[in-house]
């Protein structure tokens, strides 16, 4: 019998080849098949099942998470898969957990901070999981500004060890996941002190836990910070708080690719520049764009296929009522969101390029481009993981009621994403951070000093300052480099001005507090135009495939017109587009619309994510949402009885009382 499939019409109105679509989004055809081969293989494994994930207990949720942990492991070893092949089973798995950490964080500092005889000791015992750690730098009193943090780690020389120590009730480590319950070991952040003097964060590999008992070794206090936002979601995960009494490590725990500290306890710094301290957060950073694509892809698969699966309103002599999905305004709101999974994604590649040609680089002591890179990663971080958070949110709301409920999967993919907004750095620090990098390259300007990478285009700011739109029609706004030069003029525009603004204040510093509301705008504007650049760069090369590229350059223009018409006062107010022109380029924007219309359910099967990864009722592949609401409803707890527990003690009296009433 063939399977029932509610979105098949949807399907046959395709104007591009599916499959090809699947292999641009997956990056390419081995990615593509790599992936589906293990999103099936975890979808079909009942250890892996999370359906009733929201209904678990804080202990139940975290010890299925240990037991999901384990039977990946061993997974991953009984298949012999790769590194890669793990990390993706790890994400389909889909269930925050300490492994996050160790993979993500706590190998990548050792590998990027650490010497090659300390890849040697560590790397081998971490990568078999003999050891587990975690990435501990936040404390209760500082976060964000990682030179405030207390932590002290002072040199012995007597005995050649450092001594760890939290000295007031703010050194507490606070947040690090896996800390609170699992790691056996941690990269620590603390300030180096030798011979009273400090010299500021540096890392430090610190056991934690016996291997053989998992108690915590003398003169550590460690456990979980307590529960978190939402139901389920990052409650799976054991964020924890862990206190120093002067535990003492040997010298060679320190890691000290950066700087070093010799056996007389003299302090070296190399000439590696300090912030490779960091350099484990831009990393990371770099992975929360593309896992942003995947988020908002998720959010956007669920919303797409509902709304074309839910009628309201408009029935004809009896004929079915219409498509939420054919309202306009549905699908202006939705729409962008879809275009912006892709531009995500696109931009996400480029990023992990980047990050990838800086590592060259540094293992070739050329710090060259590492300003740039820190940039990218900080302001594509923050931005598309605002987005993200916001559409997931819009996504719930463009599923109307049905959305609220937590089978529809979007309630917890919230809960769970949220927190990217403020992990590996606030966004509007690292905006921030962006801004100030724009504002040096627009001081250099005049120095001959010629800005590159994706600060290229203010070296045309002679240009990009006077120059005018020369859209006259709607279709103009299709040209490419039109688009561009918008956004260009736009986010140059705004940089300079507030570069203006800045040389009024006699300390430099005030002012950049004064107008950072101004500066954070600045930031955006520039990785929005990142963002459009690269996402046109993509369609410069050879994709193949009928009606692929079409549909990609269909997409890549509603994303840079949804953005030019909600920020088109920032457009317009810099004089870079007339009001008039706005007003084309938003007739341009409901064209596209109809456009991506036809083809919005395969759009979003591109994605290819299995129902299991999508865990939403309303998201499922074959739509048949109704049947699957009312049998799931069935399946509460609240259902296992007819009667509710409580009824005797609570309900009864009440419902009785008018005839005690009427008794009196
Ligand atoms: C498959 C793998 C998946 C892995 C996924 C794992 C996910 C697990 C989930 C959650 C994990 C969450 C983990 C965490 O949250 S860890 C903690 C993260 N903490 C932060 O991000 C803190 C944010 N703060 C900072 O980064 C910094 O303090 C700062 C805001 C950047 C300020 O730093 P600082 O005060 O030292 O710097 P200045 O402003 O004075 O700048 C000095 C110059 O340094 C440059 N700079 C700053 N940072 C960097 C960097 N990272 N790289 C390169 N350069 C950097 C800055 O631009 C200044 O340059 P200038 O030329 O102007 O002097
Ligand atoms: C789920 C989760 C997991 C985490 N995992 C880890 C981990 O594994 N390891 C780890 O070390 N840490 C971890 N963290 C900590 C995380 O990195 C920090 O919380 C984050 O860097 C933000 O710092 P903060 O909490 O100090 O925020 P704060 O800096 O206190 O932010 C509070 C507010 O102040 C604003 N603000 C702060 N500074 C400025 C400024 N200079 N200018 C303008 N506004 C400013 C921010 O925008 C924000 O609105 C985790 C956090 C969460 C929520």
């Amino acid at each position: 019998m063939e399977a029932l499939d509610y979105h098949a019409e949807e399907r046959r109105k395709a104007e591009f080849n599916l499959d090809e679509m699947k292999i641009v989004w997956a990056g390419s055809r081995r990615n593509y098949e790599l992936s589906d081969r293990v999103a099936r293989l975890v979808a079909s494994d009942p250890v892996f099942r999370k359906d009733n994930r929201t209904m678990l207990t804080r202990k139940d949720l975290f010890k299925d998470t240990l037991r999901k942990a384990a039977h990946a492991w061993k997974r991953i070893i009984d298949l012999r898969l790769s590194e890669e092949e793990a990390n993706m089973l790890r994400s389909y798995v889909d269930q925050p957990a300490f492994t996050d950490l160790h993979w993500g964080m706590f190998i990548p500092a050792i590998k990027g901070q650490g010497t090659s005889e300390q890849h040697e000791k560590w790397l081998p015992m971490a990568y078999k999981m003999q050891i587990i750690g975690c990435y501990a730098q936040t404390e209760l009193g500082h976060g964000s500004n990682v030179q405030g943090l207390e932590t002290t780690a002072t040199f012995d020389p007597q005995t050649d060890e450092f001594d760890l120590h939290s000295p007031t009730l703010t050194s507490s480590k606070w947040w690090p996941g896996g800390l609170g319950k699992v790691s056996t070991h941690a990269v620590v952040y603390a300030r180096l002190i030798t011979g009273g003097q400090d010299h500021g964060v540096h890392g430090f590999i610190v056991q934690l836990r016996g291997l053989d008992d998992h108690l915590p070794l003398p003169g550590i206090t460690v456990g979980d910070i307590g529960m978190k936002f939402g139901s389920g979601a990052y409650n799976s995960m054991d964020n924890g708080l862990l206190r120093f009494d002067h535990v003492r490590i040997p010298r060679n725990q320190m890691l000290m690719r950066v700087s070093q500290v010799t056996r007389e306890g003299k302090f070296v710094q190399s000439d590696v520049p300090r912030q490779l301290v960091y350099g484990t957060m831009v990393y990371v950073r770099q992975t929360i764009v593309s896992d942003a694509s995947c988020a908002l892809a998720r959010a956007v698969c669920i919303a797409t296929r509902y709304s074309a699966v839910r009628r309201q309103f408009g029935s004809q002599n009896g004929g079915p009522e219409i498509q939420v999905i054919d309202y306009k305004t549905q699908q202006s709101r939705l729409f962008p969101l879809l275009a912006s999974a892709y531009a995500f994604r696109f931009v996400g590649e480029w990023l992990k390029w980047l990050y990838t040609d800086v590592t060259q680089r540094l293992q070739a002591n050329d710090f060259s481009t590492l300003p740039e890179a820190h940039a990218c990663t900080a302001g594509l971080k923050s931005m598309t993981t605002s987005v993200t958070a916001d559409a997931i949110e819009e996504c719930r709301k463009l599923c109307g009621g049905h959305g609220y409920l937590s089978n529809s999967g979007l309630p917890e993919l919230f809960a769970v994403y949220i927190p990217t907004c403020t992990y590996e750095g606030d966004n509007v620090v690292l905006l921030l951070q962006v801004a100030r990098f724009l504002m040096k390259t627009v001081s250099q300007l005049g120095s001959g000093k010629k800005p590159v990478g994706t600060t290229a285009y203010m070296g045309r700011a002679e240009h990009l300052m006077q120059c005018r739109c020369e859209v006259e029609m709607a279709q103009d706004w299709l040209k490419p480099s039109t688009i561009l030069e918008a956004f260009e003029a736009r986010a140059v525009r705004m940089s300079i001005a507030c570069a203006k603004s800045l040389g009024k204040f006699s300390n430099p510093e005030d002012g950049f507090a004064e107008l950072s509301p101004d500066l954070v705008e600045v930031a955006i504007a520039h990785c929005q135009l990142i963002v459009v650049s690269k996402f046109l760069e993509k369609l410069q090369q050879d994709i193949p495939g009928k009606g692929v590229k079409r549909q990609l350059e269909i997409l890549c223009n509603v994303y840079a017109l949804h953005l030019l018409h909600k920020h088109l006062g920032d457009f317009v107010a810099t004089g870079c587009i007339t009001p008039n022109q706005g007003a084309l380029a938003n007739e341009q924007l409901r064209l596209l619309y109809a456009q991506v219309r036809p083809n919005a359910i395969a759009l979003v099967d591109a994605f290819n994510y299995t129902d299991h990864y999508l865990g939403s009722i309303l998201g499922c592949y074959d739509g048949n949402v109704y049947q699957k609401l009312y049998q799931e409803a069935w399946k509460d707890p609240l259902n296992d009885t007819v009667v509710p527990d409580g009824y005797l003690e609570y309900l009864r009296p009440i419902l009785k009382q008018h005839i005690r009433t009427a008794r009196l």
